[in-house]
């Protein structure tokens, strides 16, 4: 058996879960939640929306706090929330202890150096190893939609781009969009990828946004009273971008709004529906 059971809750007549297994891309345990909806059976197994949390979270804070059952039961799709790094004894964490760096932060890249790149493959485990099993496991077709909250708004937007045959929607809450000049993303990427910075492009949204066509829709909401907003995000240049290609980027900045899940809470319901629109139009 690939999975081990951990927990389980019944929800808006489906069920939250959460299971440990070996992964053989990040020479871990890991744990990860998922939520099936009620007409989730293997006669008609459901699409996904893959979630990627923020720095300092695990698979648990969306599951808990962002109110997305209701909402995620009524639309028929299947929501899997994985955590933000590797995880254990034998993973090198930042030796400062700092919440933006290692344990909690692997910023859904694949690590190129050293001590890191033994463990810190989160790139390849969220687009490869991760969907393989919940397909495997469970009753859920392959088609995926992807979203996220600040580093992993950034881990959604780095990968729906350039995966787009991979997931048909794209949104992010918050994200960090443009991690190469900022100072969360400039001290993950010099330790992860080393000093050369050409290295670094592959894992920044604007840069991509600048190199690639965009197919797929993407959703940004950023609040506008978010404490990270002017030093981190940066959804303004990613922006700029967008309109200058003409790509289909809708950014909505809202009024009065902070960095937390409450505010990912009020619009989850909206970036749902939108990747169950677009979740049912590639059937
Ligand atoms: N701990 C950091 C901030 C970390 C933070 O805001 N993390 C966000 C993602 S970037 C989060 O989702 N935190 C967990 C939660 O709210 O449940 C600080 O106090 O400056």
């Amino acid at each position: 058996m690939d999975l081990s059971h951990v927990s389980q809750s019944k929800v808006f007549g489906g069920w939250h879960k959460q299971y440990r297994h070996d992964s053989k891309i990040l020479n871990c345990p890991m744990r990860f939640s998922i939520f099936l909806p009620l007409n989730a059976t293997d006669t008609t197994p459901v699409p996904v929306l893959y979630w990627l949390s923020g720095l300092t979270c695990t698979d648990e804070n969306f599951m808990q706090k962002a109110g997305a059952f209701r909402k995620a039961a009524e639309l028929g799709i299947a929501i899997v929330a994985p955590d933000t790094s590797p995880r254990g004894d034998s993973v090198p964490d930042d030796p400062q202890g700092s919440y933006d760096f290692g344990l909690g932060a692997g910023f859904y890249l694949n690590a190129t150096q050293e001590p890191w790149k033994k463990h810190y493959q989160m790139y390849s485990y969220i687009t490869n190893e991760l969907p393989k099993l919940i397909e495997k496991n469970f009753p859920v077709t392959s088609r995926k939609a992807i979203s996220g909250h600040s580093m992993g708004g950034h881990g959604a937007l780095t990968i729906g781009l350039k995966n787009q045959d991979q997931y048909v929607s794209i949104s992010a809450f918050s994200p960090i969009c443009h991690p190469s000049i900022v100072p969360w993303g400039q001290k993950a990427f010099r330790h992860y990828l080393g000093e050369d910075k050409s290295s670094w492009s592959e894992y920044d949204a604007t840069e991509l946004l600048k190199a690639w066509s965009l197919k797929r829709p993407i959703l940004i909401d950023q609040g506008d009273a978010d404490n990270f907003l002017e030093e981190q995000l940066k959804p303004e240049i990613l922006q700029s971008v967008a309109l200058q290609k003409q790509l289909p980027v809708t950014l909505r900045m809202q009024p009065g709004y902070d960095h937390s899940y409450f505010f990912i809470q009020t619009f989850i319901g909206e970036h749902l529906k939108f990747h169950a629109h677009h979740l049912s139009e590639s059937l």
